[in-house]
């Protein structure tokens, strides 16, 4: 795939007959994961890594593999055994195949009618894989765009919605998610997110709020190949949750509180401030989900950034961290000596501005 990094998906994803979307990995960078909690998050799409999906009309359906992440064939048994203890058994075939289903069955439930044509789907990432940077909800994502510009009918899905559609993609699967990712995704750019219960439930969709990119620091992204799957990791927390333990739903209450304190601090340029907030968002985190759920490298790669003074948290479920270092540019050299040392790879982060044109802004609720 094109390796070099562009900072928004393609105008016109129309090439001949052939549809192409693109779709960047995400960071959440404060809050998460109260947005599975009817939480607050705020989060950002980040141009290092992003998935594409083509989709190209065929006389019969088809969802292509990917060769490598879809892997069927082996040199061995030994090659099968080790595959699948370090990249688990699925690939982006069932994500696929997933949203192709909640499309079909939100377009019949809305009346959109569907013409008869058929397609090839097919993709491609360069997300580092279950790193917690979104790389599922990026193939969903960019899947429902192909299949909103092939059957016409875009215009019929409202943006708000559409967050919700990749979600359920993935819920089908039983892969526990919130609705973060997806909103990211969608919107592009850096959006802060309200999911009160009461809005959620009557409209469908939390509030979603664009802020201005300019407003960021500096950040740094480390991240280690130590593939992790967010639905595991948060399957014991979630049934703590729902369970009504005390401990979880006021941590996930005080976690929501932070996206709504950096709200007003990345509002106000208070750095020191959005410091305390990020560090505080992953020792919550850390209370709740535990160290042997996190995993010693996951934890290592936040307390790197820690010993070199710099704030630190998850990116999403585990894999990959974001960093701000206050003292800047020696700062982060020391950082990027660190993560040498300890084997992490470390990239200055850029963030993808909005995608979202004046029709989409003036759909936004809040
Ligand atoms: N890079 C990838 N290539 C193919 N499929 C992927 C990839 N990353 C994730 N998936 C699919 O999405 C599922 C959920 O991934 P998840 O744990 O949410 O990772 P991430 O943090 O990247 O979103 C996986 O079990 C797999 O089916
Ligand atoms: O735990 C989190 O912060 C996030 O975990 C999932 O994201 P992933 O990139 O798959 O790790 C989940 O989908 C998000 O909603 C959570 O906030
Ligand atoms: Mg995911």
């Amino acid at each position: 795939m094109d390796e070099s990094p562009s900072p928004s998906p393609s105008p016109s994803p129309r090439k001949g007959n052939e549809i192409e979307h693109k779709v960047y990995a995400r960071v959440g960078l404060l809050g998460n994961p109260s947005d599975v909690y009817y939480g607050r998050t705020i989060s950002f799409s980040l141009a290092n890594f992003w998935a594409t999906v083509k989709l190209q009309p065929s006389d019969h359906l088809i969802i292509t593999p990917h060769p490598t992440h879809d892997l069927v064939q082996f040199s061995g048994l030994d090659h099968l055994v080790k595959r699948l203890q370090s990249e688990g058994y699925y690939g982006g075939v069932r994500l696929l195949m997933s949203i192709c289903k909640i499309f079909y069955n939100y377009c019949n439930e809305n009346n959109i009618e569907l013409s008869k044509e058929n397609f090839t789907l097919s993709y491609d990432t360069n997300i580092p894989r279950q790193t917690g940077l979104s790389g599922s909800s990026a193939i969903v994502c960019a899947a429902l765009n192909c299949l909103l510009d092939f059957y016409r009918v875009r215009h019929l899905v409202k943006v708000e919605i559409r967050p919700d559609l990749i979600l359920s993609a993935e819920k089908e699967l039983g892969i526990i998610a919130g609705l973060q990712d997806r909103v990211a995704q969608v919107y592009g750019g850096l959006v802060y997110m309200d999911f009160t219960k009461d809005h959620l439930e009557k409209f469908g969709h939390g509030v979603y709020t664009p802020m201005d990119i300019s407003l960021l620091p500096p950040l740094q992204l480390i991240y280690a190949e130590n593939p992790s799957d967010s639905g595991k990791v948060h399957s014991t927390v979630r049934k703590r949750w729902l369970d009504g333990d005390e401990f979880i739903v006021s941590s996930m209450v005080e976690v929501a509180d932070l996206a709504l304190q950096g709200q007003t601090a990345i509002l106000e340029k208070d750095y020191s401030k959005l410091a305390d907030l990020m560090n505080r968002n992953f020792d919550l985190r850390r209370s709740m989900f535990g160290d042997d759920a996190l995993g010693s490298l996951n934890i290592e790669m936040v307390e790197v950034a820690r010993r070199v003074g710099a704030a630190s948290k998850f990116t999403g479920s585990g894999g990959a961290v974001v960093v701000f270092c206050p003292d800047g540019p020696s700062q982060v050299k020391l950082l990027e000596d660190a993560c040498e040392e300890a084997g992490f790879v470390i990239q200055p982060v850029k963030v993808v501005p909005s995608y979202l044109n004046e029709d989409d802004l003036k759909t936004l609720s809040g």
